[in-house]
């Protein structure tokens, strides 16, 4: 068998040549001179592109054995090429839609061919522009509660759960968020990165002793409450959207864990994008308009999200003690207060922790920039500290419009 080792624009050509010509893959014609080039923008992995002269291409995704953005000083499993390609499998089973379409997949040399998306654009960036998607929170809402319902315990029989929660056990990159969402944003840490001029406003939420005991919970949560299969790391660098159609990327960090986690890291995403407009978009109108849009993007896809997985649990579970009356309310009731955490977290860590968001440090004013993050910051304490407050989604609409003004 091969052994690993890390590809070049040549080394991807090669490779695709020899599974259309030796393994049958249909790709491209095996007469086709193919080009290539390695794009990736990610904080981890290789992404190339491969193209033939009528510009059919494929997207080769490889893990390389360290984290790309720090370098080999930080090692890291290849295990993630596998966990992303299988969660995209089980996934895309479940709702192909909004899934990321994995071609072939090879663990040894730790790469996934991909469908290529490239005539869709990444969320993030459409979102810096102000670019408004009118499906994007109906699409995830679908994405989440389909995926989420379907391997949770409301649906799989008990031993089928457990083979998933072993087949998914991803502890090296779990690590990275545990260590970055919740260790490193409470103390002093080299990895921290952020201004001097925050200092203070972050030495006093590192002495918050509130919200050290409610992060203390979340962490708790993400550590041990195997829910079902996240996608774990939905941001908005991990979907692809137009118009009519959203797919979901990158889910190298899927295990199973709470269910709040994926729908609160995107809405935490949104919330990014809103605070940082304040000081990208100057025009009152403009600004106004598209705030109006991400809030109602945010609310349907909540709003969506709960009703899909209420009605899923009506009608298609399995386990009989989980049709007690009263307990899916209950149920969603705890995923609303740990997506309000998690949304919270997310705010929190993009905005002094190792991993941050262009959405905000690409804006070119010092002070403009420093007064979103000093927003980021604060909205994102509070979410922490009131997500038990609310009792239902309107309360937590509620309790952010206040924030948001
Ligand atoms: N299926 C795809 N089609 C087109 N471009 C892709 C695809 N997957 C990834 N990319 C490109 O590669 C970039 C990095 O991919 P990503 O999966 O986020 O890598 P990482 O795991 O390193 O974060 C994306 O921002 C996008 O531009
Ligand atoms: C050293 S990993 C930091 C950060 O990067 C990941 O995102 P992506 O791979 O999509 O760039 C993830 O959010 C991690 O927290």
């Amino acid at each position: 068998m091969a052994k690993y080792f890390a590809f070049n624009a040549q080394h991807a050509i090669d490779y695709i040549k020899n599974l259309v010509k030796e393994e049958g893959y249909d790709f491209f014609q095996p007469d086709q001179t193919l080009t290539a080039y390695e794009f990736g923008d990610g904080n981890l992995n290789l992404v190339f592109r491969i193209s033939d002269e009528q510009n059919n291409s494929v997207i080769l995704k490889q893990a390389l054995p360290y984290a790309r953005c720090v370098g080999e000083s930080w090692p890291l499993t290849l295990d993630r090429a596998r966990i992303e390609a299988e969660v995209l499998v089980n996934h895309g089973a479940i709702c192909p839609e909004h899934t990321a379409n994995v071609l072939h997949y090879n663990p040894v040399s730790a790469l996934t061919i991909l469908e290529d998306l490239g005539h869709l654009q990444i969320l993030r960036t459409a979102q810096i522009n102000a670019e408004h998607f009118p499906l994007l929170g109906q699409h995830v809402a679908r994405y989440l509660s389909y995926t989420g319902f379907y391997n949770s315990d409301f649906y799989l029989a008990a031993q089928d759960k457990k083979a998933k929660v072993t087949q998914f056990t991803n502890p090296e990159l779990c690590q990275i968020t545990e260590d970055l969402f919740f260790n490193d944003i409470l103390r002093e840490h080299e990895r921290n990165n952020y201004p001097a001029q925050l200092q203070s406003t972050v030495s006093k939420l590192q002495s918050n002793a509130a919200l050290h005991l409610a992060i203390a919970k979340l962490k708790a949560q993400f550590l041990s409450c195997p829910q079902t299969l996240l996608h774990g790391d939905m941001h908005s660098g991990s979907i692809f959207a137009d118009q009519s159609t959203t797919k979901i990327i990158d889910p190298e960090f899927g295990f199973f864990g709470p269910i709040g986690f994926d729908i609160g890291s995107f809405i935490g995403n949104l919330l990014l994008n809103y605070c940082a407009q304040n000081a990208r978009i100057s025009e009152f109108v403009i600004r106004r308009n598209y705030h109006s849009h991400l809030l109602t993007c945010l609310q349907e896809s909540y709003s969506l999200f709960e009703q899909q997985w209420l009605a899923l649990i009506v009608k298609q579970s399995t386990d009989l003690n989980l049709q007690a009356n009263g307990y899916a309310e209950h149920f969603m009731q705890q995923v609303l207060q740990d997506a309000i955490g998690y949304c919270g977290v997310e705010l929190i860590r993009r905005t002094i922790g190792l991993a941050h968001v262009a959405d905000i440090d690409g804006i070119e004013d010092e002070q403009a920039r420093l007064d979103v993050q000093r927003h980021t910051l604060a909205l994102g304490e509070q979410l922490v500290l009131n997500a038990h407050t609310c009792n239902n989604k309107e309360e937590f609409f509620s309790l952010l419009i206040s924030q948001l003004n």
